[in-house]
């Protein structure tokens, strides 16, 4: 069994090509397959390195590996090779109309309330028709003729799929520069590399008949490929997501300090019957179940995934975090503040609140309170029981209790209303710095 991942290099990969990436690495990690890293460059043009790299930095963040990588331009031997095969048999015709020429062929069809499908003329063309084109100069383009089945399959999300493939177009293959579309490379590629399970976004349905087709025609059997199409993931607005506008990328979602296991935890489970959980990777894999993904488009909320980083953060042991964490900083600050952050990057504020000369504002009216209780501050070594010590002592002296005690505390401390315990805080912060934030300006 393989399963592979193939993004095309031409932008960022976003939260709708992470889901991709993830369905198939969790597929392939629950059913010991490998996993392919295939980079879908033939678009020249529009592909660049430096995104390929991207991709790779990527994935490898999230905690996806892949058993094997290449390119698709390093294997253009192999479509030339296909692509010949197919000329042979008569499947790859040429053709020379212009975008012009189709165009006004497309309007003309819809007046006459016909699809507007391309209506191969140019299969029509005789020898001589061809030799005259070619002596005037023009060069063909190719394109496959599809055959007139009905392709269908039992598709692992969308359930029982079907593309007639009289009603569209006979899909261009080799540009009339000699280079070769992604339909077709991907095709090879997938038999050639001994591909069995494509898991990939429901905008290659209408591909996927058009590829059941090109691989029967190399000579593969139709069932030769399991699909799954996974239903696209829109933004919060419902909008569409696009590598171009680096909209939703991952690297957007790392520089914010997102976790990527709260990531994958929220894209794996995205859109299906089960809820959303922290989970690493063997865990989500274990019960990565593909009919339990909705058929509908799921739409990315920013919200619920700061809620997983949450959970994901609060559950995460000092040694997975130590070095990011700000210089000297101890397992017990890290347990003190791990269920109060909702971005790791709030991490160097709780730090800056137990270590650093923060001055927080003191209300008039809290001062004559908080003076009094600065004398009844229990001796030091302080500890965790610290905190119960000084608030009983400052309960039986002035009468406090509940928010009249602890807010006045809290927000001399920390100048915030909320935040980790202070039975935790408290010994962190030490009872020189607790000391001065009690009598700032008293
Ligand atoms: N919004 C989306 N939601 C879910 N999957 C998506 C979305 N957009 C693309 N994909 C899937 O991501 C995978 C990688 O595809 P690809 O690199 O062609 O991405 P793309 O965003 O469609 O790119 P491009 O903008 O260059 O056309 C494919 O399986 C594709 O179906």
């Amino acid at each position: 069994m393989k399963l592979r991942f193939a993004p095309s290099p031409t932008g960022m990969l976003h939260v709708g090509n992470a889901r991709q990436a993830i369905a198939n690495a969790l597929f392939a990690r629950r059913h010991k397959a490998a996993f392919q890293l295939r980079i879908d460059d033939t678009d020249t043009a529009r592909s660049k390195e430096t995104y390929a790299e991207a991709i790779r930095t990527d994935l490898s963040w999230l905690g996806i590996a892949w058993s094997e990588t290449f390119s698709q331009t390093e294997r253009l031997d192999r479509y030339a090779a296909a692509i010949a095969t197919l000329k042979r048999s008569g499947r790859l015709y040429p053709c020379f109309e212009t975008e012009q020429e189709l165009a006004a062929k497309r309007e003309m069809r819809i007046r006459q309330r016909k699809p507007p499908i391309y209506d191969r003329a140019m299969l029509k063309m005789t020898h001589e028709q061809r030799a005259q084109a070619e002596a005037n100069g023009k060069v063909p383009y190719w394109r496959f003729r599809l055959s007139d089945e009905i392709r269908a399959w039992a598709d692992m999300v969308m359930g029982s799929c079907s593309v007639k493939l009289t009603a569209i177009s006979d899909p261009v293959l080799v540009r009339a520069d000699g280079t070769v579309l992604y339909t077709l490379a991907s095709v090879v590629d997938d038999l050639e590399t001994g591909v069995t399970h494509i898991i990939r976004g429901e905008d290659h349905i209408t591909n996927t008949g058009v590829q059941i087709d090109i691989a029967e025609a190399l000579g593969a059997r139709a069932d030769r490929f399991r699909f799954a199409h996974l239903p696209l993931l829109l933004d919060e607005g419902g909008g569409k997501l696009s590598k171009r506008f680096d909209s939703l990328s991952l690297k957007t979602l790392r520089q914010d300090g997102v976790e990527a296991s709260a990531l994958v935890s929220y894209l794996a489970r995205l859109g299906s019957s089960d809820d959303p959980e922290p989970l690493d990777f063997d865990a989500l894999a274990a019960s990565y179940d593909l009919s339990r993904i909705s058929k509908s488009a799921a739409r990315f909320d920013m919200r619920q995934l700061l809620a997983l980083n949450r959970r994901v953060l609060a559950q995460t042991g000092f040694d997975a975090v130590r070095n990011r964490l700000p210089e000297g900083a101890t397992e017990a600050f890290w347990i003190a503040i791990r269920g109060n952050i909702e971005l790791f990057s709030e991490a160097r504020h709780w730090w800056d609140v137990t270590h650093g000369d923060i001055t927080p504002p003191v209300q008039d009216e809290d001062r004559a309170y908080l003076a009094q209780t600065v004398d009844l501050l229990p001796p030091e070594p302080w500890d965790i029981q610290t905190w119960a010590t000084w608030t009983a002592e400052i309960k039986a002296a002035t009468g406090r209790s509940g928010k009249a005690l602890f807010r006045p505390l809290r927000l001399a401390l920390t100048g915030e209303e909320h935040g980790p315990e202070l039975r935790d805080l408290l010994p962190l912060i030490g009872a020189d710095r607790v000391r001065t934030r009690l009598t700032v300006g008293g």
